[in-house]
C-alpha cells in the first residue's frame, strides 16, 4: 500500500484542489487535519463506485459533503473508491492549513494528480542548498534560468514587461519568497568551504538577489578530501550553516523539503553535503530530501581520489535522501557536444544544460499547470523501495541556438527521443535495463491527448522492458510555460519540451564502473592516509564499499523475475 502524503498546504483565501484518480485498484482518503478555521467542501463527481464505511454504506452519481470546520482536528471517514473517480476539494480559509493523506492501494493501473486553482495563497517551499564548488555553479545557472523564467531581474525585482503582464499565478513563491518592497529572494543558500566560488556570486550579474547571510564560506577547502568535508573543516562550519537553513526554513508557511545540489567528488561536495544530510535527518526528518548530485567524468575530473568521496558519499546519505538524481558530467559533456556542437563543453556550458533539466524537474513547483506533480508525487512514483531512489534523468529536445525556429518537434518526437539512451544524463544503457517506474514531465504548448497518444505509441512499440513485479505506468505532468532560454547560451528555444525521471535497474552499470575504481586504488591502500588523518578509520572505507556491492545486488534482484 502506497501513502500519497500531499502533505501539510496552508490556505489562505478560496482554494479549489483538484485531485483526478483514475484508478483500477482503492483508493482510501484517510484523514485530513485541518488546523485553524477551514472551511471545506468535498464534491466528489463520480463514475465508479463509491463506498463510504461510516455514513452511506455504497453511493453511485454525485455526492456532496458540506461541512464549516471550526474545530481543530476533522477526520474524514473512510472512502473507497473504485473505478475512475474525479474529486474536486474546495477549501476556503482566512488563514488556516489542511494536511491530506491519502492512502491507495492499486491493484492495476494508478494515476493520481493533484491539480490546485487557486484564487488563493496555496505555499509548499522548496528550499535549495547549494554545496561546494560545483553546487555553488549549478546554482547560479539554475537561479539564473528561474530568475529569466518568472520575469525577474538579476536584482530580484519583476522587469517592467511581467509587471504588467497577467502574472497572477503566485506559485512561484514555493522557490522565491518575497520583501514588502516586492522584491523576490530565492529561498536557499550557496556555501562553499572555501571563498573563490561564493565571492564570484558576491560580486556577479545577481550579486543583490540574495541576502548575503544565503551566501556562506569558510577559509580553506576540503582539499578533495570527504574526510575533511565531513569531520574536521566541515564540522567546524556546520553550526553556522544550519542557523542559516534555519532562518530560511522558518520563513516558510509550509516547507515541502530541500533540493541538495552537489558533486560526488568533491571533498566539499560529498563530505559537507555528507555532514548536513546526517543534520537535516535529525531536525527535518520527514521533509523529502532531493539531490542533483554529479557523477565524476574521467574527462572533467579534478581528483584521482573521487571514486573514495563518491562511495563513502553515497553510503552515508543512503539512509537520509529519499531520492538522488544523478547527473553524469561524461553524460552532459557528450550532450553538449553532439546536439549543442559545442567543442570541448566548459563547465558553464554542463552547467546550463542541467540547469534547465532542473527547471523542466521543478517546473510543476513553480508554475500552475493541467497536471501537477508536487515533490512527495515525484518521490512516491519513482521509488518502490528506499534505497532503490536513484532516478535515471533524460530531456529532449536538446537543439543548438541555431536551429530555433528551424526545428519544432511534436509531442510523439520528443517522447521518442527522451527514451533515447543518448537523452540520459548517465552513462548507462537503458535498455539493458528494466524500467520500474518512468514519469514524463512536458512543458509548453503540449494537450494531454497529445500525450496519452505518444505515450500509447511507446508501449505498443514493446522495446522497453518492465520488471514484472510493476504496471507499466507512466506518471504524467504538464505544465503549460514553455522552456525559456538564457541569452547567448547554447539551447534553442522551443515550444515545448519534456524530461523524463525513470528509475531503470541499468544505472546499476553507473555504479558498477565507481566501484571497479574504488577498488583498484584501495586493494593497495592508496591515498588512504590522507582520510585516516583527517580522522576516519579506515574500517568506514570497507562498510561503504559493502553498501555500494549491496546496492549493485539490490538492482539485480529487483530486475530479477518474479517467481511464482
Ligand atoms: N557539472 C559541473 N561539475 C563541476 C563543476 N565544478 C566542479 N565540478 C565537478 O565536481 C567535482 C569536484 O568537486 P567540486 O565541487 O569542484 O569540489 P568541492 O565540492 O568544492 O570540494 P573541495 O574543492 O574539495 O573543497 C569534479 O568531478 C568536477 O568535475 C561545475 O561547475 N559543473
Amino acid at each position: 500500500m502506497s501513502v500519497f502524503n500531499c502533505g501539510f498546504l496552508s490556505v489562505k483565501g478560496s482554494v479549489d484542489f483538484n485531485l483526478c484518480c483514475s484508478s483500477e485498484g482503492v483508493l482510501t482518503l484517510t484523514s485530513a487535519v485541518l488546523r485553524g478555521s477551514v472551511d471545506f467542501n468535498l464534491l466528489l463527481f463520480l463514475r465508479g463506485v463509491l463506498t463510504l464505511t461510516s455514513a452511506v454504506p455504497q453511493r453511485e452519481g454525485s455526492v456532496d459533503f458540506n461541512s464549516a470546520v471550526p474545530q481543530r482536528m476533522f477526520d474524514l471517514p473512510l472512502l473507497f473508491l473504485r473505478g475512475s473517480v474525479d474529486f474536486n476539494l474546495c477549501c476556503s480559509s482566512e488563514e488556516g492549513s489542511v494536511d491530506f493523506n491519502f492512502c491507495c492501494s492499486s491493484e492495476g493501473v494508478f494515476d493520481f494528480n493533484l491539480c490546485c486553482s487557486s484564487e488563493g495563497v496555496l505555499t509548499r517551499e522548496c528550499v535549495s542548498l547549494n554545496v561546494g564548488q560545483a553546487g555553488v555553479q549549478i546554482g547560479n545557472s539554475s537561479w539564473e534560468l528561474y530568475c529569466l523564467e518568472h520575469g525577474l531581474q538579476p536584482n530580484g525585482f519583476m522587469s517592467e514587461q511581467s509587471c504588467c503582464s497577467s502574472l497572477d499565478d503566485i506559485s512561484f513563491s514555493t522557490f522565491f519568497s518575497e520583501t514588502p518592497a516586492g522584491k523576490r529572494v530565492p529561498r536557499g543558500i550557496m556555501v562553499d568551504l572555501e571563498p573563490t566560488v561564493v565571492d564570484q556570486v558576491r560580486t556577479g550579474t545577481y550579486r543583490q538577489l540574495f541576502h548575503p547571510d544565503q551566501l556562506i564560506s569558510g577559509k580553506e577547502d576540503a582539499a578533495n578530501n570527504y574526510a575533511r568535508g565531513h569531520n574536521t573543516v566541515g564540522t567546524a562550519a556546520l553550526d553556522r550553516v544550519m542557523d542559516r537553513i534555519r532562518i530560511q526554513t522558518e520563513d516558510c508557511a509550509a516547507l515541502q523539503g530541500f533540493l541538495i545540489f552537489h558533486s560526488f567528488g568533491g571533498g566539499t561536495g560529498s563530505g559537507f553535503t555528507s555532514l548536513l544530510m546526517e543534520n537535516l535527518g535529525d531536525e527535518y526528518g520527514k521533509k523529502t530530501k532531493i539531490q542533483l548530485a554529479i557523477y565524476p567524468s574521467p574527462r572533467l575530473s579534478t581528483a584521482i581520489v573521487e571514486p573514495y568521496n563518491s562511495i563513502l558519499t553515497t553510503h552515508t546519505n543512503m539512509e537520509y535522501s529519499d531520492c538522488a538524481f544523478i547527473m553524469d558530467n561524461e553524460a552532459l559533456y557528450d550532450i553538449c557536444a553532439r546536439n549543442l556542437n559545442v567543442q570541448s563543453p566548459s563547465y558553464a556550458s554542463l552547467n546550463r544544460l542541467m540547469a534547465q533539466q532542473v527547471s523542466n524537474i521543478t517546473a510543476s513547483l513553480r508554475f500552475s499547470g493541467a497536471l501537477n506533480v508536487n515533490l512527495t508525487d515525484l518521490q512516491t512514483n519513482l521509488v518502490p523501495f528506499p534505497r532503490i531512489h536513484f532516478p535515471l534523468t533524460s530531456m529532449a529536445p536538446v537543439l543548438p541556438a541555431v536551429k530555433a525556429y528551424h526545428e519544432q518537434l511534436t509531442v510523439a518526437d520528443i517522447t521518442n527521443a527522451v527514451f533515447q539512451p543518448g537523452s540520459h544524463m548517465v552513462k548507462c544503457d537503458p535498455r539493458r535495463g528494466k524500467y520500474m517506474s518512468c514519469c514524463l514531465l512536458y512543458r509548453g504548448d503540449v494537450v494531454p491527448k497529445q500525450v496519452n497518444a505518444a505515450v500509447a505509441s511507446i508501449k505498443a512499440k514493446r522495446t522497453l522492458n518492465f520488471v514484472d513485479w510493476c504496471p507499466t505506468g507512466f506518471k504524467v505532468g504538464i505544465t503549460y510555460e514553455p522552456p525559456t532560454v538564457v541569452p547567448g547560451g547554447d539551447l534553442a528555444k522551443v515550444q515545448r519540451a519534456v524530461s523524463m525521471l525513470s528509475n531503470n535497474t541499468a544505472v546499476a552499470e553507473a555504479w558498477n564502473r565507481l566501484n571497479r575504481k574504488f577498488d583498484k586504488m584501495y586493494a593497495k591502500r592508496a591515498f588512504v592516509h590522507w582520510y585516516v588523518g583527517e580522522g576516519m578509520e579506515e574500517c568506514e572505507f570497507a562498510e561503504a564499499r559493502e553498501d555500494l556491492a549491496a546496492l549493485e545486488k539490490d538492482y539485480e534482484e529487483v530486475g530479477g523475475d518474479t517467481l511464482e
